[in-house]
């Protein structure tokens, strides 16, 4: 089977590709796979990470306002289209997967174009952008969330399969993670992490609860800050606490997150689609601090949903403090029975099984 895959720009829009990626790979060992990102985004690095083959196009989103910038954006729409046109006519794809994020925009819309079977899947609640614009042209949407109405009615073809992130979690090694981090297994952590890029808020939050933390060793806090932001944070800390408490690991970014969180405890995050599916696919309590700059508010609709069943704990921004955090996280660490509580509501959310159901129907619009 060839495959070409689509989505950019941040990790919750190039993790599930290439978690179906993964799939594909190992049901069909001699699926041939090109990913078609854009010229900035996270996928640059993290693809060929991966040994997949990487091809790039310029392309920049849409602002929501009027602007003379989408004048640009439609040029490079265009332009992208005629690139992906190039690129899927040599490549010859059975199908071609959008993943979200506007660079998938023309790549998908030339497939569509081109008659190859093609698939989209949204991460989010409250669809973005382009997966709305493409949802017309292709054979299938799949979604992560059950929807009480259908956020795609102009689809020809909508199914629920949740995100394919979960399965490759549900797989991932906890022994290893241990083993990563220099844990024993077994050791009691907190993974905190703002996101695949970091988020300002939540490094603040933890810059001024530092020098508290070893009050809570033997617990040990594993602290994503965001590539841009490690260098600023980590000294920051430094400055407030002397030399950094040692059961504190401050990392920029992790790359084998799937084996970390198969061996955390608690989790703080914001509440990104793919992290939640990841989450509650290993039923891990968490405590969600949504961020408030995303369109519709989505993300604390997302963490409204795991706190309604009582998987997690939601510090709205507008609310954090650095003694805030460290007294919600002593409460759920303290209580041993209300983690199980919030584990088992949390796995009930989960669907281990996604990336199984995503190749059976990638399966079935190629054979249709
Ligand atoms: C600010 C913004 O627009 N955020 C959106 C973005 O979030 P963002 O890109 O942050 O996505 P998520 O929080 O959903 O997922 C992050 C992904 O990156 C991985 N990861 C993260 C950090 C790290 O060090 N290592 C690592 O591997 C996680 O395991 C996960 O798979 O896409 C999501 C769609 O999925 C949306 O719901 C979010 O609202």
């Amino acid at each position: 089977m060839r495959i070409v895959f689509s989505g950019g720009g941040t990790g919750g829009h190039i993790y599930p590709a290439l978690a179906i990626a993964k799939q594909c790979k190992s049901e069909y060992p001699d699926t041939e796979i090109l990913y078609i990102g854009g010229k900035r985004g996270l996928e640059t690095t993290l693809v060929p990470k991966e040994n997949i083959r990487f091809e790039s196009i310029d392309i920049t989103g849409f602002r929501r306002s009027l602007s003379p910038e989408n004048m640009k954006t439609v040029v490079r729409f265009l332009r992208g289209v005629r690139t992906s046109k190039r690129l899927l006519r040599a490549f010859k794809p059975d199908v071609v997967v959008g993943t979200g994020g506007y660079v998938c925009g023309p790549v998908v819309y030339a497939a569509a174009k081109l008659g190859i079977p093609c698939l989209i899947h949204e991460q989010n609640a409250i669809p973005g952008l382009t997966n709305r614009f493409l949802s017309k042209y292709v054979d299938t949407v799949a979604l992560s969330f059950e929807a009480e109405t259908n956020p795609f009615p102009a689809a020809k073809h909508v199914i629920y399969t949740g995100n394919p992130r979960a399965t490759t979690v549900y797989h991932a090694d906890k022994t290893k993670g241990f083993a990563t981090l220099g844990f024993h297994p077994g050791t009691p952590i907190v993974l905190v992490v703002g996101g695949s890029r970091g988020a300002k808020a939540i490094n603040q939050a933890m810059i001024d609860m530092a020098p508290f933390l070893k009050q809570l060793d033997p617990i040990q806090f594993v602290y994503v800050t965001g590539e841009s932001y490690y260098e600023p944070t980590r000294t920051a800390i430094q400055e407030k606490t002397g030399t950094l408490p040692r059961n504190l690991q401050v990392l920029p970014y992790v790359h084998n997150m799937p084996e970390v969180l198969a061996s955390t405890s608690l989790i703080v995050n914001r509440a990104g689609a793919s992290f939640l599916a990841e989450i509650t696919s290993l039923g891990i309590p968490s405590i969600l601090i949504p961020s408030p700059n995303v369109t519709n508010n989505h993300q604390e609709k997302n963490a409204r949903t795991l706190e309604k069943a009582g998987a997690a704990e939601v510090i709205l921004e507008s609310q954090l403090t650095g003694s805030k955090l460290f007294d919600t996280i002593a409460e759920v660490m303290k209580d041993s029975s209300r983690q199980i509580t919030m584990s088992t509501a949390s796995r009930r959310l989960g669907k281990p099984d996604s990336a199984d159901i995503l190749v059976e129907e990638i399966m079935r619009i190629i054979h249709t």
